[in-house]
């Protein structure tokens, strides 16, 4: 497959993102083209830093620049504030000047805390994002969405910050474990949930087999982008139709704080059984048909992902505090919850018109 490229188109924060394999060997000549040579300090975790660093690394030797690594750990615990100030004073200690970059090599953990270390360093600094996670590959990595969590909710600290170009490498996907590979599937179910029916209909064939077939993959990824960045190309800063990117996330949120940012659910997962339960109340609500939620939910059991919240291994919150919970989301107006639901497959909406006994009774369904 060749290299495919999708350009945002965000004015003086214009980016390429480039798709397809090879592109982490080709990383040298990427970056002297967006910059010439300049100095690159790299954010990674440790896992991908065994699999994938020194690839990356020799691929800017080859053309002349050296790039140190700092190693975080892994997982969604590293988005909090003493990785970050770790990161950031790493950096300064680098000398990382504005017009230097950093890259983020990973998945979403390092993207969005690597992102915010670049906007926050000396008030701004270029990145690249190299993600190598599918979920970072179809979402994270685009959109300049940063940030780290807090106890009381999921990135509620954080800053717009564009990346200055996104390498995808399909091919460092093959190291993913299969828990991982599922969790970034369930973004990509969102974008035909939200709002592309047909996609949704091609990943119920092509979805089981997704992992092994890299033709298929690249066209996920790069119809994902795709639709990413023209929503992001119309509300850079969620002031209306970004919205819906966060389908499936109010829930999901609530329940990854509910779970403390742990192995027990992970951000795609939380957004998979988000998406069913935001189907099911737009079903219960009388906005879409039941066969709507059964198909959602149909699908990721097909994938063998979870669609409900009794699959959350462990104890939960009662439905009070999870609504509490809700009430940090960064879409809630004036005190109240938005959330996004749809007319069907494919026909999201932003609202806050939402029935909270319909909210509870979903969810209590969604425990048993
Ligand atoms: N900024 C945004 O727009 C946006 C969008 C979606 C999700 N997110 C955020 O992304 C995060 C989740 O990202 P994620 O699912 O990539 O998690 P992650 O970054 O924790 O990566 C998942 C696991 O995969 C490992 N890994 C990464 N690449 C690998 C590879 N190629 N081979 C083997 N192992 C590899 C990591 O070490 C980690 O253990 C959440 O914090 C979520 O909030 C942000
Ligand atoms: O890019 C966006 O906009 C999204 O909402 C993408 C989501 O998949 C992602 O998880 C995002 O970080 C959630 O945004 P938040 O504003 O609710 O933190
Ligand atoms: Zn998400």
């Amino acid at each position: 497959m060749s290299i495919e490229t999708v350009h945002v188109d965000l004015g003086d924060r214009s980016y390429d993102v480039r798709i397809g394999t090879g592109l982490l060997s080709r990383a040298g000549q990427e970056i002297m083209a967006l910059a010439g040579k300049r100095r690159v300090a790299i954010l990674t975790d440790e896992t991908v830093a065994g699999l994938h660093l020194a690839a990356l690394q020799d691929a800017l030797a080859s053309v002349g620049i050296d790039a140190p690594a700092l190693r975080l750990p892994a997982g969604e615990a590293t988005k909090c504030w003493p990785e970050l100030g770790r990161a950031v004073e790493w950096l300064i200690e680098q000398r990382i000047e504005r017009k230097d970059l950093v890259i983020a090599l990973g998945g979403g953990v390092i993207g969005d805390l690597a992102g915010f270390a670049a906007a926050i360093l000396r008030r701004g600094v270029r990145f690249v994002q190299i993600p190598t996670t599918l979920l970072a590959q179809v979402d994270s990595s685009v959109g300049g969405k940063t940030g780290i969590n807090s106890p009381q909710g999921k990135n509620l600290i954080g800053a717009f910050h564009q990346p200055a170009l996104v390498l995808a490498d399909i091919g460092v996907l093959g190291t993913l474990a299969s828990r991982d590979f599922l969790a970034g599937y369930g973004e990509v179910a969102k974008y035909g949930l939200l709002g592309d029916e047909q996609f949704f209909e091609w990943l119920e064939d092509a979805g089981p087999d997704l992992s092994g077939n890299p033709a298929a993959l690249q066209r996920a990824v790069r119809h994902s982008v795709g639709m990413k960045a023209g929503i992001v190309q119309r509300d850079e800063t969620e002031q209306g139709e970004r919205a819906l990117l966060n389908l499936g996330h109010t829930f999901g949120h609530a329940l990854e704080s509910a779970t403390g940012y742990s192995q027990r659910l992970l951000h795609g997962e939380g957004v998979a059984i988000g998406c069913t339960l935001a189907f099911e109340l737009s079903a219960r609500m009388g906005l879409c048909s039941q066969e709507a939620p059964s198909r959602v939910a149909a699908h990721f059991a097909a994938m063998g992902m979870p669609s409900r919240i009794s699959q959350i291994p462990g104890q939960l919150p009662d439905n009070d505090q999870l609504v509490a919970l809700m009430g940090q989301d960064k879409k809630v107006q004036d005190g109240k919850l938005r959330f996004i639901l749809a007319h069907g497959i494919g026909r999201a909406f932003v609202t806050d018109d939402v029935d909270m006994t319909m909210l509870r009774t979903v969810l209590s369904e969604s425990r048993n």
